[in-house]
This record gives structure tokens, C-alpha cells and sequence, in this order.
């Protein structure tokens, strides 16, 4: 079974989309014919005893190796044993062989496969090598030097066929966690402070519902195919004992006197090896269809120049509290202190390429900060280093993150899960990604009451209830059992918001969490989250490329370029009064109400990827105002602002 199955077979979201599902695999004939014949199977397995015209094991020599007569509806065999009656007994072990080696098979190979893709690294290098490995011998290899050590008999068998097995439950999942894992919503359970296991089973695995059902139908078939195999070639269970491929086993010797003997359990076991594999694809066609739809505007393009947006920049500018600025002592009421935070880039070659430089910033109690600039500037990266969530061959190379004081840098996952969830919350851009579409809404809103408010399940759904209120969402209660896709874009982006929100945290990363709504609702959402802190008295850090929401709802800016913050502080003269170039060209590259003109300017050229920054002022070749000095030496922030000729020039932006 490849691994490209697991993106065609996304798993079924809630009773609705298992009932779509249902009726997707009843509009197709030939599964429903295969189901129809297994479940009678299991029937015939089940009351085999009362069906059965002869006992299996009783011998007649006086009718050995007969054709089919109206005594035995199927002949004999060498022993005078009813061949219907072992057929129908065979059922039995057919059965409990396939289902009880899936099992094991799954037991072995799903936590394996979910620990390899969400540790990833060494883990997973190792254990691709394993599964390479694995591929290489011959499964019924594997299955002889099993039963050769274990011996045979009915546990051994199942254990057996069930390590045949294993391996390709265990390569499947972990292609599927390696897709999940770089997900929102497994980010989002992380900040909510979910320990591993519980995001690998809770989270994860409810998504490889669709995968394990389409994959595990094949292994019943296949199994029963070893089963018969191995019993053929003597290796199974004991003669005696009625199986399928055991009566194929002596049917290969009598054949000669009897050629109608191999029929009935060769039919019987390619019917039902058949009948699996046809559900399996039936499955996999019917899960095919159930995809979950994307919600609001899809994310923005990286362009090169001045992709801001948003109308309202100039007109909003409100009033900002005297808050404290940055790079001086530390403030006494910040919740948030982020110190000469450096983030690099780890290439294979083992070379570090900054993708953050030295980012100092800080956040008050109730203070709303915004984190601006174009797409590659160090945003999210920033963001992630404060919550511990650095993607793979990223890391923290210098700096320090203090948050109500207490460092962040250094600590373990453990200690990192503790402060998440209660200490920070965060908002992604689209709360579809950010939720778990196999998870109620409730369930998933449950789970930081649970694990940080230490609430109990009855008071964690009242709590949830509580919010999803408070959020906005009517008739809470009910809507505790929807899915993320039975909520609109805004709404489930309140919905997002009380689950940042449940644990009460002290701070709020809000990472483009409006950018994917529309305007109304992306002024409703400001207002909520406005609100919120003025009620929790929480201190967000607003990441956006929207200077319209920086101005409408943050007390202080911060304008990210090329890794390094430019400019820092409060918005009004910020957006009134730029001191860095290219604050002043964003701000001009910004749509505004106040100002007519025929064409927006634009920043020629883009953000330098990393690694290619100039040396001196990282926007010195976009800058119209650059001097050579600019590029000749490590440009500090000074004064807030990093531009050496901040004090001669006089930037106006609305003025055009
Ligand atoms: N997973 C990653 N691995 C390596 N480099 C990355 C990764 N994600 C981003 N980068 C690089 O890090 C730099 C900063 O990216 P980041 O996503 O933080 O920018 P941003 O300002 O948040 O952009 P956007 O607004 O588009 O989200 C860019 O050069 C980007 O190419």
C-alpha cells in the first residue's frame, strides 16, 4: 500500500461526515456485495457448530476422498472428514487469523510510525532505515523464522502474520504524522500545553482514521492469504485442526485422485481475500470525497514590495498610552521580555544562516503591540522562538525570553508545556488549520481547561460553554458538538480565540489572525480580542502586514526587516512621524483614505532571503536614502530606530 494513499483518504470528521461516508460506500454496489459476503462469513463463523452437517474432526474411512454427493454437499477428504463442515469451522480461524494479526500489526506499527514522524530527525532517519530494512526480507521469511522460534499454534500464527505486517502500518503512519504534525492545529494542542502522547493519539491519530481503515482491509485479506500459505506449507496449525489453507495442504497431495478436493477452500479463501480488498478500495473511494473545505482567503503570496494593505491606517491612528520603549532597563510590568533574541537557520552542511538577529522587545501588562513588515522579515519566527515551536533545522543561537519574569530559554519540553497554554495563547491566521477538524468543538475547547485549569469534565464543558459565549458564538451549548466545519471562517476564528483564551493566559500571540476575514468581521474580531484585554488585562503581540489593524488596535509598533526590528514605538508618531526609511515606505506603499492617488508607490525589489543579507543596513539596496556608510558597518538600534542617518532625515509619508 503506498504512502501517497494516506492524502487521498482524509479521515471523517464527526457523525455527519461518517454518515456522507456511509452513503458514499451504499451508492456502490460491489462493496456493499463484498461487505454483505464478510458479514456472512462472520455469521458462518459464528454458528458454525449449528450449521455444520458433520463434526470436522470425525473421520470415515468408508467415504475418504469423495466428490460432492447429496451426503457430503462438498466430498471428503483423505480421512473421510465432511469437507463443507471443515470449511465452514475454517471460517472460524480464517477469521480470527486476519482480524488478531491486524491488530498486532497496528498495535506494533501506529505508535511506532506516530513516534517516527512527530520526533522526526534521528528518530525517523533511523527508522526509515529500519523500514527499508523490513522491505527487504521476504515477508513469509519473516513469518518461518517466527513461528520457527515461537513454535506453532493459534497466538503464534496471529504474531507472526501480525510482524509480516507491521512495518507498512508503521511507514504509513508516519507519512501521515510527518503531513500532520507541520499543522496548526498540532501547533495550537503544543500551546495548549497537550503532552506528547496526547497529541499523538488525541490529535494526530484521530486523522489516520480514513488511512488505517482503507489499509487495514487489505491486511485482513492479506492475512488470510498467509494464514492459508503457511498452514499449506505445514507451518500453520496443527493438521487437524480445520483451516482453509491447511485443507488446501492436502488437497495439493490427493489432488490426483480427487481434483474437485482444492475447490471449496481455494474458492473460499480467494472470495474472501477478494470481498477485503474490494471494501478497502470501496473505503478508499468514499473517503476520497470527504475533504475538508478551506475557509476564508487563502494566505497572502510572499511578494517582493510593499504588500501592505488596509485603508484605515492613517484615519485609526488612536492615542497610546505612555508606554515604555525598548532597549532600555527592564519595565516593571512586562509580561514579555524578549532579549537579543538570534534565530538561525541550520544547513545540512552544518552552516548557520541568521534568520533573526538580535530582537529585543517588550510587552506590558494590557498592552497591545504590533509586529510589522514584509512577508520573510522574522515575524514568525520571533513568534515562534518566544513559544518554543522553532521548525526543524531552526534554532535559537543567542538571546534570552522572559515571560512575568521567568526564562524561558533553557527550559525542557516539559517545563516549555507548562508555561504554554497557561502563560501564552495564540491565534493563527486560519482557524481551520489551527482546529482539529476530527474534534468537536467542545472536546477541543476542553482539552487546556483540562489540562491546565486541572477542571473536571462536566465543569470544563460549562467553562467551554462560558467562552464560546463570550466570544460571541450563540447558543453555545449546542454548538459545543459542532465541527470547525460547520463554523464560518469568522466564527471559528472567535472559536480559535476562546481556546487561546481558556486558560487565561498572560500573553496573546495574534499571528495574522485577522487576515483571513473579511472586513466586517475582521473589526469585530479586533474589537474581541480589545476586549478581552481589557477584561484579562492580557498582553498581545499582534503579528500583521495590516497597518490598518496596527493603527486601529495596537498601542506600539515594531517594524521588522530582513530579520532585525528597524523601528520601534508607539503608533501614532510612528505612523505620523517615520524615522526608518522603510517604515516610511511602507507606510507610503499603504492604501489611504485621506490621500488620492493614482498609483500606489511600491518598495522596488524584495525581502533578501536569508543568508544574503548586505552587510551594514539590511536595507541599504532598497533604500533611496542610502548613503555608502550604510553598507559599511553593523548598523545598532539606536533611539529605536536603526538607520544612521535617522536624524537628518525628514520622512513624510501622508503628505504625498
Ligand atoms: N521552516 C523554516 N525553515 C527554514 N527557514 C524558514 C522557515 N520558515 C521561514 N523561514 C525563513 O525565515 C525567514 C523569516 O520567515 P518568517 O516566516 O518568520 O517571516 P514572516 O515575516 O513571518 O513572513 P510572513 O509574513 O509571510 O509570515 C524567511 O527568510 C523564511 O524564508
Amino acid at each position: 500500500m503506498s504512502d501517497l494513499l494516506t492524502e487521498h483518504v482524509p479521515a471523517p470528521s464527526g457523525s455527519a461526515g461518517s454518515r456522507r461516508v456511509w452513503r458514499r460506500l451504499v451508492r456502490q454496489p460491489m462493496t456493499m456485495a463484498s461487505i454483505a459476503f464478510l458479514l456472512l462469513l462472520v455469521v458462518v463463523a459464528l454458528i458454525a457448530p449449528l450449521i455444520a452437517p458433520y463434526d470436522p474432526l470425525a473421520e470415515d474411512f468408508d467415504a475418504v476422498l469423495l466428490g460432492p454427493t447429496a451426503e457430503h454437499l462438498l466430498g471428503t477428504d483423505e480421512m473421510g472428514r465432511d469437507t463443507l463442515s471443515r470449511l465452514l469451522y475454517g471460517t472460524r480461524v480464517a477469521l480470527l487469523v486476519a482480524f488478531g494479526s491486524v491488530v498486532v500489526a497496528m498495535a506494533i506499527g501506529v505508535p511506532l510510525g506516530l513516534l517516527l514522524g512527530y520526533r522526526g530527525g534521528w528518530w525517523d532517519r533511523l527508522g526509515s532505515r529500519a523500514f527499508d530494512v523490513a522491505d527487504a526480507l521476504p515477508g513469509m521469511l519473516v513469518g518461518f523464522a517466527v513461528i520457527t522460534i515461537l513454535g506453532r499454534g493459534l497466538l503464534n500464527l496471529i504474531v507472526a502474520i501480525g510482524l509480516i505486517f507491521c512495518m507498512s502500518f508503521a511507514r504509513m503512519t508516519r507519512a501521515v504524522t510527518l503531513a500532520e504534525r507541520g499543522k496548526l492545529y498540532v501547533d495550537a494542542a503544543r500551546v495548549a500545553g497537550l503532552r506528547t502522547p496526547e497529541i499523538l493519539f488525541l490529535q494526530v491519530l484521530p486523522n489516520l482514521t480514513g488511512p488505517l481503515l482503507v489499509q487495514g482491509a487489505v491486511f485482513l485479506g492479506s492475512a488470510i492469504g498467509v494464514e492459508a500459505a503457511l498452514s499449506f506449507l505445514g507451518l500453520g496449525l496443527d493438521s487437524e485442526v480445520p483451516t482453509w489453507g491447511g485443507m488446501l495442504g492436502v488437497a495439493a497431495n490427493e489432488q490426483a485422485q480427487q481434483p474437485f478436493l482444492p475447490f471449496p477452500p481455494g474458492v473460499a479463501i480467494v472470495a474472501a481475500v477478494l470481498a477485503f480488498n474490494l471494501v478497502s478500495d470501496g473505503i478508499g473511494d468514499a473517503l476520497a470525497g470527504e475533504r475538508r473545505k478551506p475557509a476564508g482567503r487563502p494566505r497572502r503570496p510572499r511578494t517582493g514590495a510593499a504588500p501592505v494593505d488596509g485603508a484605515r491606517a492613517a484615519a485609526l491612528v488612536k492615542g497610546a498610552p505612555g508606554a515604555a520603549v525598548d532597549g532600555g532597563p527592564t519595565r516593571p510590568d512586562a509580561v514579555l521580555e524578549v532579549r537579543g533574541v538570534t534565530v538561525d537557520l541550520v544547513r545540512p552542511e552544518g552552516e548557520s544562516v541568521p534568520l533573526v538577529q538580535d530582537v529585543s522587545l517588550s510587552i506590558g501588562r494590557a498592552e497591545v503591540v504590533g509586529l510589522l513588515g514584509e512577508s520573510g522579515s522574522g515575524k514568525s519566527m520571533l513568534a515562534r522562538s518566544v513559544l518554543g515551536l522553532l521548525p526543524p533545522a531552526t534554532r535559537l543561537a543567542a538571546g534570552s525570553i522572559l515571560l512575568e519574569g521567568r526564562e524561558l530559554v533553557g527550559l525542557s519540553e516539559r517545563q516549555l508545556r507548562e508555561v504554554r497554554g497557561c502563560g501564552i495563547g495564540v491565534v493563527f491566521q486560519d482557524p481551520m488549520a489551527a482546529l482539529s477538524p476530527v474534534h468537536a468543538i467542545g472536546s477541543q475547547l476542553c482539552e487546556p481547561l483540562r489540562a491546565h485549569l486541572k477542571l473536571s469534565r462536566p465543569a470544563a464543558r460549562e467553562r467551554a460553554a462560558e467562552l464560546l459565549h463570550r466570544v460571541g458564538v450563540e447558543d453555545p451549548k449546542r454548538r459545543l458538538d459542532d465541527y470547525p466545519h460547520q463554523f464560518s471562517g469568522g466564527m471559528a476564528q472567535r472559536v480559535a480565540i476562546a481556546m487561546a483564551l481558556a486558560a487565561e493566559p498572560r500573553l496573546l500571540i495574534a499571528d495574522e489572525a485577522t487576515s483571513a476575514l473579511d472586513v466586517t468581521t475582521q473589526s469585530q474580531v479586533i474589537d474581541l480580542l480589545l476586549d478581552l484585554r481589557e477584561e484579562f488585562g492580557t498582553a498581545i503581540l499582534m503579528i500583521t502586514h495590516d497597518l490598518g489593524v496596527v493603527a486601529e488596535s495596537c498601542d506600539r509598533a515594531a517594524v521588522m526587516y530582513a530579520g532585525q526590528i528597524v523601528e520601534i514605538g508607539e503608533v501614532k508618531p510612528l505612523f505620523s512621524r517615520p524615522r526608518h526609511p522603510y517604515t516610511a515606505a511602507l507606510l507610503a506603499a499603504n492604501p489611504s483614505d485621506d490621500v488620492e492617488v493614482e498609483r500606489l508607490p511600491t518598495i522596488p525589489g524584495g525581502v533578501p532571503l536569508a543568508g544574503q543579507w548586505p552587510s551594514g543596513c539590511h536595507f541599504a539596496n532598497r533604500c533611496t536614502h542610502s548613503r555608502e556608510g550604510c553598507t559599511q558597518h553593523h548598523v545598532p538600534l539606536a533611539d529605536d530606530v536603526r538607520c544612521l542617518r535617522a536624524n537628518e532625515l525628514i520622512l513624510e509619508v501622508l503628505k504625498r
